[in-house]
C-alpha cells in the first residue's frame, strides 16, 4: 500500500506493519476455526442497498440520540482491552481520538490506563465496560464509574469464561498488566502457562453469574446498564424482563463461541423481540459506511467499532483512531446521500435486502 490509508482496511495493514506480531494476533485473532470471524465481515456483503434517487440531499445529518446522549454519528468506540499494546498512551489515546470525533468512548475494565486517567484526560462521554466479574470486583467498578461521570455500564455477558484464541496460545501471550484490578487480585495469581490472558479471566470471572444476577447489578447502581452478547430473540426477551436499558447484538468480534452467526443475521431477530422497548445496537466486522447503513436499515440504533479503532491507535495514536472514526463517518455521510436519506431516521428497512430476499428474487 502506497500513501495514506484510505479505508480502515488499509488501517489495519498499517497496524500490521508496526505491531509486533504477538500483539497483531492478538488483536486480530478469534476463536477457534475462526468461522465467525470471517462470517463477521462476509454477512455484510451479501446484503445489498435499495437506494431512493431525486431526494434532495443537500444537508445530511448523521447525529443521533443515544441513552439520552448526543452524538454526531451512530457511531461508538467498542470496549477492548490493552490499548497500551498497540500504543504507549493506550486508552487515553483513544478516548481522546473519539471526543474529537464527537462519539461516545465504551472503555473496557480490562484497559490498560485506570478508568481515572481515561476519564481525567477527556469530554467524551464514555461508557464502562464490565464482564461478570466476582462481585467484590463489580462494586469495586461500579462505584469507581459512577465517581468517574461514566455514563452507563455495558455487561459483557457471553464471557463466563474466557474463548480460546489459538495464537495467543501459540504465541504465549502475556497480558499487560489490568491496572483497573490492583488491589482487587493478587497478580501473582495469574500463572504463565500457555496464554496468561486466560489466565487473568480465569482470576477474576464469575462463571454462575446468571439473569436474577443483573437484579443485583442494578440494586447497585443508577447508571443504565447495556447487555452486551445477545445473539437470539429468547436471550433479548429475557434482557428486557431483567430491565436492561439497551441491548448489544455481539459475538465479541468472534472471540468467544466459534460457529455463532454473523451478528447483522441475527439482528433482526433481536429486533423484533425488542419492540422498540430498549435500544438495540450492533457489533462485529462494522469495516464500511454501507455496514454502519446495513446495520441501521435493519434495526440498530448505532453500532459499535472495535479492531479498526485499535489499528488506528496501533499506526498512528490518537490521530489514527481520529482518522479510523472519520473516514467511518465520512462513508456513512456519503452513503446516506447516494441513497437518498437524510437522516438516520429516514434509514428504513426498505433501504437494503438481505441475502434471503435476494434469492426470492424481489432484487
Ligand atoms: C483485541 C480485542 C479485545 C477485546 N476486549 C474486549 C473486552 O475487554 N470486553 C468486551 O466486552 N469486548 C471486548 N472485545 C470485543 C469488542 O467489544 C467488540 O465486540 C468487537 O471487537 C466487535 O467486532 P469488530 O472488532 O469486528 O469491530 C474485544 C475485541 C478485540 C478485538
Ligand atoms: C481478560 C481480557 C479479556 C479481553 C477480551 O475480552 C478479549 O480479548 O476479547
Amino acid at each position: 500500500m502506497a500513501g495514506e490509508p484510505v479505508n480502515v482496511n488499509e488501517f489495519e495493514e498499517l497496524a500490521r506493519k508496526v505491531l509486533p506480531k504477538i500483539y497483531y494476533d492478538f488483536f486480530s485473532g478469534g476463536a477457534e476455526d475462526q468461522y465467525t470471524l470471517k462470517q463477521n465481515i462476509e454477512a455484510f456483503r451479501r446484503i445489498t442497498i435499495r437506494p431512493r434517487i431525486l431526494v434532495d440531499v443537500s444537508k445530511i445529518d448523521m447525529s443521533t440520540i443515544i441513552l439520552g446522549h448526543k452524538t454526531s454519528a451512530p457511531i461508538i468506540v467498542a470496549p477492548t482491552s490493552s490499548h497500551q499494546l498497540a500504543h504507549p498512551e493506550g486508552e487515553v489515546a483513544t478516548a481522546r481520538g473519539a471526543a474529537a470525533c464527537n462519539v461516545i468512548m465504551g472503555v473496557a475494565f480490562t484497559s490498560t490506563c485506570t478508568m481515572e486517567e481515561v476519564a481525567s484526560s477527556c469530554k467524551a462521554v464514555r461508557f464502562i465496560q464490565t464482564f461478570a466479574f466476582k462481585r467484590e470486583i463489580t462494586a469495586n467498578m461500579v462505584q469507581r464509574a459512577e465517581r468517574n461521570g461514566f455514563r452507563a455500564i455495558i455487561l459483557t455477558a457471553d464471557t463466563p469464561r474466557l474463548g480460546r484464541k489459538e495464537a495467543d496460545i501459540k504465541n504465549k501471550m502475556i497480558a499487560p498488566p489490568f491496572k483497573n484490578f490492583e488491589g482487587l487480585i493478587s497478580t501473582e495469581a495469574v500463572s504463565d502457562k500457555g496464554s496468561n490472558v486466560e489466565a487473568y479471566a480465569a482470576e477474576t470471572l464469575d462463571p454462575s453469574f446468571c439473569w436474577k444476577d443483573i437484579a443485583w447489578l442494578k440494586s447497585i447502581t443508577k447508571l443504565p446498564i447495556l447487555i452486551k452478547g445477545v445473539l437470539t430473540g429468547e436471550d433479548a426477551t429475557k434482557a428486557i424482563e431483567a430491565g436492561v436499558a439497551g441491548i448489544i447484538v455481539s459475538n465479541h468480534g468472534a472471540r468467544q463461541l466459534d460457529y455463532t452467526p454473523a451478528t447483522i443475521s441475527v439482528l433482526e431477530e433481536v429486533v423484533h423481540a425488542v419492540q422498540g422497548k430498549v435500544p438495540v445496537l450492533l457489533d462485529g466486522g462494522i469495516r464500511r459506511g454501507t455496514d454502519i447503513f446495513k446495520a441501521l436499515a435493519l434495526g440498530a440504533k448505532a453500532v459499535l467499532i472495535g479492531r479498526p479503532v485499535i489499528y488506528g491507535l496501533g499506526a498512528k495514536g490518537e490521530t489514527g483512531v481520529k482518522q479510523v472514526i472519520e473516514m467511518l463517518k465520512n462513508e456513512l455521510e456519503r452513503t446516506m446521500a447516494l441513497a437518498g436519506c437524510r437522516t438516520v431516521d429516514d434509514i428504513t428497512r426498505s433501504h437494503v435486502n438481505t441475502e434471503t430476499e435476494r434469492l426470492l428474487c424481489r432484487m
